[in-house]
């Protein structure tokens, strides 16, 4: 049996917890301080805890859903001594200080850091295609302005207003995934797959038309040229955050569980 922990307990964990593969449970989570009653009431027969020092037993895998300060909260202690972590907050390693200080405690504890696909898909062709010369990558990302609440793009645009589709930001993967902690996860994982942070350009736009929440990658080099499209449906708890996203740390949790890997 695989004993999952779970940092955070909203829409991404909620979902992973409730259909969690055979062979694996969810027996703990970290949650912030005051919440463990709120953790226990989205996640069931839990126990719950505020630091990874306070797990009653230590887990098979820590699974991080709460976002980047879960991830900077807690990673970094928990691979220092010898947990395994998933993590959906890929954007946080947009800050060399904490991809530093998670590569150390990885080198520490012996343990090791995955980076959920998330709401993506591709990052295998960019892994390769970041092998050969020449890798150009842009990724568009465009939600409803729904998706968009809550984020940097309300102080650019009137997202009520929108009748048309309009770009809230254009720059690097690094400024966006620093710049939209709860949005360019993507962002990053595209950009740590293919080209890195600061040669990957992302283009961040609200579109009332969009009828989910659509991912886009342009990639080209020595290897030859791919797009890649999706269009995510969002999960029931959380507008911006795609239902993919739970279902890529559901897949990895299979994965774990299987002898043969894809
Ligand atoms: N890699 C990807 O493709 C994607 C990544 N994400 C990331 O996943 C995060 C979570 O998404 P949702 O579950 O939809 O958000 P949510 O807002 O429903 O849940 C976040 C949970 O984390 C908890 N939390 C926040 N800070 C914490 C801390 N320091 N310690 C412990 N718990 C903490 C909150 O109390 C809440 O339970 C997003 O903020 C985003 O950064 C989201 C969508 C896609
Ligand atoms: O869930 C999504 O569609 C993407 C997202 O929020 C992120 O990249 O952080």
């Amino acid at each position: 049996m695989l004993d999952i922990a779970l940092i955070g307990h909203g829409a991404i964990a909620a979902h992973v917890a409730a259909h969690c593969p055979e062979g694996a449970r969810v027996g703990a989570v970290i949650c912030r301080p005051g919440r463990a009653a709120a953790a226990r009431a989205a996640l069931g027969d839990v126990s719950a805890m505020e630091a990874v020092a306070d797990l009653p037993t230590r887990p098979g895998l820590l699974i991080d859903c709460a976002g980047h300060e879960g991830l900077r909260a807690h990673g970094p202690a928990a691979l220092q001594s010898g947990i395994d972590l998933l993590t959906v907050s890929v954007g946080a390693l947009a800050d060399p200080e904490l991809e530093a200080d998670l590569a150390r405690a990885v080198a520490e504890g012996g343990a090791t850091l995955t980076l959920a696909s998330g709401a993506i898909g591709a990052l295998d062709a960019l892994r390769a295609a970041a092998r050969g010369a020449d890798l150009e990558v842009t990724y568009r990302g465009r939600k409803p302005p729904a998706g968009w609440h809550g984020s940097r793009a309300e102080e650019v645009l009137d997202l009520d207003a929108l009748t048309g589709a309009e770009v809230h930001f254009s720059g690097t993967a690094r400024e966006a995934a620093r710049l939209y902690p709860k949005n360019a996860n993507v962002a990053a994982a595209v950009a740590l797959a293919g080209a890195g942070f600061d040669a990957t350009r992302a283009v961040l736009i609200a579109d009332p038309e969009a009828g989910g929440n659509l991912h886009e990658i342009s990639a080209r080099g020595s290897f030859g040229r791919f797009e890649f499209r999706i269009e995510g449906r969002a999960l029931p708890g959380n507008p911006r955050s795609s239902a993919l996203t739970a279902l890529s740390v559901l897949a990895e949790i299979r994965r774990r569980l299987s002898g043969i890997r894809i």
